[in-house]
């Protein structure tokens, strides 16, 4: 089964045309980096799997046509048990005076909350110790570095082992070390959940061209429209990336060089 199914989705704030005739399947299983200039749409192809493109403070009117299926359901029926979800870490607000497990908690309940239970607090200390975050249990939001906070998020994400994993930038700021973690757990997680019906899906909004090439199964490559869809390989090209930036780059030697 295909884990997402774009067909001809579109959507249009007021006279802004953001997404055009999106009309793309994701297998389950995937790995997709979805790569484009800044303003290409990504965060708002992430919004509308996750449901929230009709919610959405905008100037005009939101215009959506065509569809959207999310594990072959329309995205507002998806149980939240079945999606995770890894914000921006540079958009944290982190004066928010929170314990880390609390966050991890969160994930759980999907409410704030007030008193742990014993076994909430077991669940997200396994959790944070399987991405290698146990030791900031009891840290404060604020005290935390942005690859730390990350890997609360990324805990509180999956602590309800979802079958489809939207992560948004999530290694921005972070350093190399970080980074490298980041990926590993995220392997170790879908292999963890590669057999049988329900393969675990990740979608990741990255800028980093070479993490999407080494760590991706697929590229998606915006610019408000696919400009291309398939093995990191076949489309981190030069023709591609010129179509979908103008200009490669830094990146031209590196997918020139292959
Ligand atoms: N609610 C909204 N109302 C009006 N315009 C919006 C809204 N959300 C996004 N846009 C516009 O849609 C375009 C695409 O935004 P989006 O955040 O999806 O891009 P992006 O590819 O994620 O960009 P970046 O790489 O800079 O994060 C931008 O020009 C943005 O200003």
């Amino acid at each position: 089964m295909n884990a997402l199914e774009f067909d001809r989705y579109s959507i249009r704030f007021g006279d802004f045309q953001v997404l055009r005739e999106i009309s793309l399947g994701v297998e389950e299983g995937s790995f997709v980096a979805i790569l484009g200039p800044n303003g290409a749409g990504k965060s708002t192809l992430l919004k509308s799997v996750l449901g929230l493109t009709q919610g959405l403070p905008q100037e005009g009117r939101v215009q959506i046509s065509g569809s959207v299926r999310v594990l072959g359901k329309d995205p507002g029926e998806v149980p939240p048990d079945w999606m995770g979800y890894v914000p921006q870490v540079k958009g944290f607000d982190r004066s928010f005076p929170a314990l880390a497990l609390e966050v991890v908690v969160s994930g759980l309940r999907r409410s704030w909350p007030l008193r742990i239970r014993p076994e909430e607090r077991r669940r997200a200390e396994a959790m944070l110790e399987q991405v290698g975050a146990l030791h900031l249990a009891g840290r404060r939001l604020g005290r935390l570095s942005g690859g730390e906070l990350q890997r609360v998020y990324l805990a509180r994400a999956l602590i309800r082992e979802p079958r489809l994993l939207l992560l948004d930038e999530p290694a921005t700021g972070v350093d190399a070390v970080g980074e490298a973690d980041l990926y590993r757990h995220l392997e170790a997680y879908q292999s963890a959940h590669s057999q049988g019906a329900a393969r675990v899906t990740v979608l990741m909004i990255t800028h980093d061209w070479e993490a999407a090439q080494h760590h991706a199964s697929q590229v998606l490559l915006l610019n408000r429209r696919v400009v291309g869809y398939g093995r990191p390989e076949a489309v981190l090209c030069h023709e591609c990336l010129a179509e979908a930036f103008g200009h490669v780059g830094h990146a031209h030697s590196l997918v020139m060089g292959r």
